[in-house]
């Protein structure tokens, strides 16, 4: 399958000091890939590498088989910026038929639109008047003209509350369905984890990790939590069994590698007049972005 996007050796330098240094990263169509890194990791960089709004010193890419920001690109490219601004005196309304007439497309799609992002009550009142959620909305509004094959949105959730969240990404995965990629930043770990296909880490301008969500755990071969409950009583017997594990108030504490894990829990199952539960808690995925961060240096 032809990809939507393509970087390979990617490498720009501010004034001497690197931002991204030998990026490669695909995305296809229909997937969603969630761009994840510290503040200054080169998110917003490659990003605007890839409208072509600035300028890369070497490695390549391909937007939609074409250079960034060349007309083929910017036609079926669409983005949101992280602080979207807009005119406060023009009504939501006003705003989407203004873009839609700069792209050349007839105004009348512009409830359409916004009737999209959930915005239709609020179509008529000036966008000074609209709350942080509902400007981010009108971004996104403008971000779905001209059905888009490739959407590059930077943090495009931070500052919406958890249901407009959740009606973004059911919005994403209707556009994601109908074949469009989705290349998107956060710093949200839990939402992306659930509703992205593929996590890219960056770090100091690398990426340093990229795959799903399984495959990064494999990878970075964290250990695993076992917390064991114990019956009544048996607290102490089976303190002195699993001398490993430290008790807290409500059971035994344990921290496992991958390999030590099935071992471990064979031991545990073994001592079953002394144990009421078991709950296991595989790495999370801060703990897997902060182990490929630090990996990094940081
Ligand atoms: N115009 C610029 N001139 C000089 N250095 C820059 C410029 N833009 C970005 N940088 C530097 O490039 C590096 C990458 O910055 P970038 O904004 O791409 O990071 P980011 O991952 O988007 O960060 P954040 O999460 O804070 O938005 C940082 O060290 C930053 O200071």
């Amino acid at each position: 399958m032809t990809k939507s996007l393509i970087l390979s050796q990617l490498t720009k330098t501010y004034a001497g000091t690197p931002a991204l240094r030998d990026v490669a990263l695909e995305v296809a169509p229909g997937e969603r890939v969630a761009l994840l890194g510290h503040n200054g990791a080169g998110k917003s960089t490659m990003m605007k590498i890839i409208l072509g709004l600035i300028p890369y010193d070497s490695g390549q890419i391909e937007v939609l088989g074409a250079a960034p920001g060349s007309t083929g690109a910017r036609a079926h490219v669409a983005y949101l910026p992280e602080n979207v601004a807009f005119h406060p005196a023009l009504s939501g309304l006003e705003q989407i038929r203004h873009f839609l007439r700069l792209r050349g497309l007839p105004a009348s799609g512009a409830i359409d639109l916004l009737a999209r992002v959930g915005l239709a009550d609020a179509a008529k009142r000036r966008i000074g008047t609209y709350s942080k959620g509902m400007r981010q909305r009108i971004g996104l509004a403008q971000a779905l003209i001209g059905q888009p094959r490739l959407l590059v949105l930077d943090e495009p959730t931070s500052g919406l509350d958890p249901v407009s969240r959740r009606d973004f990404y059911t919005l994403l995965d209707g556009l994601a369905a109908d074949g469009a990629a989705i290349l998107l930043s956060s710093h949200a770990l839990t939402e992306v984890e659930a509703r992205t296909d593929r996590l890219v880490i960056l770090s100091q301008g690398r990426v340093v990790a990229q795959g799903t969500l399984p495959d990064l755990r494999r990878a970075a071969n964290l250990s695993v939590t076992l917390h064991v409950i114990p019956q009544a009583g048996a607290e102490g017997k089976l303190a002195a069994a699993l001398p490993q594990g430290h008790m807290n108030g409500t059971g035994l504490h344990l921290d496992v590698t991958q390999n030590d894990k099935l071992p471990v829990l064979s031991q545990i199952t073994a001592l079953k007049d002394l144990v009421a539960d078991i709950e296991i808690t595989p790495p999370s995925l801060e703990d897997i972005y902060s182990h490929y961060s630090r990996r990094d240096g940081q």
